[in-house]
């Protein structure tokens, strides 16, 4: 099996499209039901022992935190002369002294589910106790401060730049703006564009076209290459689950080639200065991230990140469009073995 690259430099306007075909599949459709999770979240404040204030339900994918307010009420008979607006859920975390608590709150719109899986895993030793995560939800009513001696917390609303890019990139409009192209209601070359022009301007950078991604280079470092984001996406298996990213093309050719057991190719193409060469090493370092799945990386991975900037040392010059433009086209080809590990 393989995974070709093939990057050219041709187009028309300053974008980049990445484009995957796959063979059999375009993707890989999830039942329904592989959509839902459970989701715990605990009442006024994080208490292990007051099952009473413990709830736990089952929750969609793209159901937002609005909801799963009014899920909760729904559940509850204590709450039914309350409101919604008068309640909040709020990301919790313990810190290492066992007593610091940073809180996050959770944006309406955000999609609680997605905020879970990029906590770190617990793990138990003994696999028959039930582990406490170290990160949770707490719904209180609005204004309320934590409780409790020798608990301090703190906000991390705006502490944290990456954690509030990633809770405005999860949360992109789907109103005004348009993911995907094909959904656009009415489709001409200026609604086209005037929907690329308005996601950029709100810091999305990626449109989907069906299968094909677009990108426009922004010409400045978005932090949406983290392994927050390398995380979110491993575990998304449907295109379109998620926000547009050109970690959901590798992930999708990935799992293709895995599943199908057929070569994929990405076809990156786009005017000079358009972003293909970036594009080309952040699929890389997914796809290497995909392979190794939690181990170090094999020298073989290493050796495959290392080649582009050698290649470029010799193959790239300064042009009026871009600084590092690269002088030939590349065709990259990455074999892989049976169990998704890359072999050469
Ligand atoms: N996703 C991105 N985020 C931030 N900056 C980017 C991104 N993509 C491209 N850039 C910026 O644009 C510059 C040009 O990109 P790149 O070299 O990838 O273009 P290219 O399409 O390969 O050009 P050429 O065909 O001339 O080789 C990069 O040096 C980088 O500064």
């Amino acid at each position: 099996m393989s995974l070709d690259s093939l990057s050219t430099a041709q187009g028309q306007i300053n974008l980049l499209n990445t484009g995957i075909f796959p063979r059999r599949a375009l993707t890989i459709a999830a039942p329904e039901d592989c959509h839902v999770q459970p989701v715990t979240v605990y009442l006024y404040t994080f208490n292990p022992e007051n099952l009473d204030h413990k709830i736990k339900v089952d929750f969609h994918k793209r159901a937002t935190t609005e909801e799963l307010i009014e899920k909760i009420l729904a559940q509850r008979d204590d709450f039914t002369s309350t409101n919604i607006d008068d309640f909040e859920i709020y990301e919790t975390l313990g810190a290492l002294d066992g007593r610091t608590f940073k809180e996050r709150r959770l944006d309406p719109g955000e999609y609680p589910v997605a905020v879970q899986t990029l906590w770190p895993r617990t793990l138990s030793d003994n696999s028959n106790e039930p582990t406490i995560p170290k990160t949770r939800f707490v719904m209180k009513t609005k204004g309320s401060r934590p409780q409790g001696p020798n608990i301090t917390f703190v906000s991390t609303e705006t502490s944290s730049t990456i954690d509030s890019f990633l809770a405005k990139f999860l949360t992109q409009p789907q109103d005004r703006e348009y993911a995907d192209l094909c959904m656009l209601p009415e489709l001409t070359e200026q609604t086209l564009l005037d929907n690329l022009r308005d996601r950029f301007n709100s810091g999305h950078i990626y449109t989907y076209i069906g299968p094909i991604l677009v990108a426009v280079n922004p010409f400045n470092f978005f932090p949406i290459y983290n392994p927050k984001y390398a995380r979110l996406y491993s575990q998304s298996r449907r295109l379109g689950a998620l926000p547009p990213h050109i970690f959901a093309i590798a992930d999708i050719t990935y799992h293709n080639m895995l599943r199908i057991k057929e070569s994929q190719c990405v076809v990156i193409s786009g005017e000079s200065g358009s972003g293909k060469t970036e594009s080309t090493n952040f699929l890389l370092h997914h796809l290497t991230t995909l392979s190794q799945k939690g181990s170090d990386g094999s020298s073989v991975e290493q050796t495959l990140l290392s080649a582009g900037p050698v290649l470029e040392a010799f193959g790239n010059a300064v042009t009026v469009q871009n600084n590092n433009s690269s002088r030939f086209g590349k065709f990259i080809k990455v074999n892989y073995r049976e169990n998704g590990m890359v072999s050469g």
